[in-house]
């Protein structure tokens, strides 16, 4: 522990390794277009590392990930933390199992948030790749993705999320003409929400186009 700063500098440099490595595959991809997107690890009980607002995700460097606490305040930093940081560390308050979260943009999550928003959530059917989510060991499981209308105020965008935690175990949702948010236990366990739930979106859009006028 360092004697200024209330965290762990080694584990901080640790973690943003990390995240930089990783969002440099989902930029690559392009699933965070034109900065969008932002990302985090827990660091601690009481702090967590994200991304420094407005940057692009894609070039990301170890100054580009900050330290804020669990309410969202910048911690030895005088950046600004992402705009939707109450998202990320709402679910590190209440979960103390999540260790990451991941936000992107791409046109698969954006495309599915608007075609659902009416329905309110993309259900998620008989596919074998929903063993990707925790707790999941059959492809005979519904997974239920709720699409939460848009807000850039971000207290009444977390109560939204909010609300969502007493249905039972979630893994992630669609925020409206915006993107997705995904969590896990670590970066791998993120990762694979992510990567799962891009993958199935994608796979609903695609059925939705060869099936249309059927
Ligand atoms: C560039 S528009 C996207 C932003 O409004 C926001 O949704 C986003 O994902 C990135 O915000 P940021 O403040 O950089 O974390
Ligand atoms: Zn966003």
């Amino acid at each position: 522990m360092n004697e200024t700063l209330p965290y762990d500098v080694h584990r901080l440099r640790e973690l943003a390794g990390e995240i930089i490595i990783n969002v440099r595959e989902l930029a690559a991809l392009g699933w965070t277009p034109a900065t969008s997107s932002n990302f985090s690890h827990r660091l601690d009980d009481a702090h967590a590392a994200i991304t420094v607002s407005g940057r692009d995700k894609g070039k990301l460097r170890e100054g580009d990930i900050m330290v804020v606490d669990m309410a969202g305040r910048a911690v030895g930093s005088d950046h600004r933390p992402s705009a939707e940081t109450l998202l990320h560390t709402q679910l590190y308050s209440r979960f103390p199992d999540v260790g990451c979260v991941l936000h992107t943009h791409s046109r698969a999550q954006t495309i599915a948030s608007r075609l659902f928003a009416g329905a309110g959530h993309v259900r998620l059917e008989g596919y074998e790749l929903l063993k990707a989510f925790r707790g999941n060991d059959t492809h005979e499981a519904a997974v239920d993705v709720p699409v939460l209308p848009n807000s850039q105020d971000m207290p009444t965008l977390a109560a939204q999320v909010d609300a969502l935690f007493d249905r039972g175990p979630l893994w992630g949702y669609l925020i409206d003409g915006h993107g997705l948010y995904a969590w896990g236990r670590d970066m791998a366990e993120a990762r694979r929400h992510l990567d799962a739930f891009e993958f199935l979106l994608d796979c609903e859009l695609e059925l939705r186009r060869l099936t249309a006028g059927h």
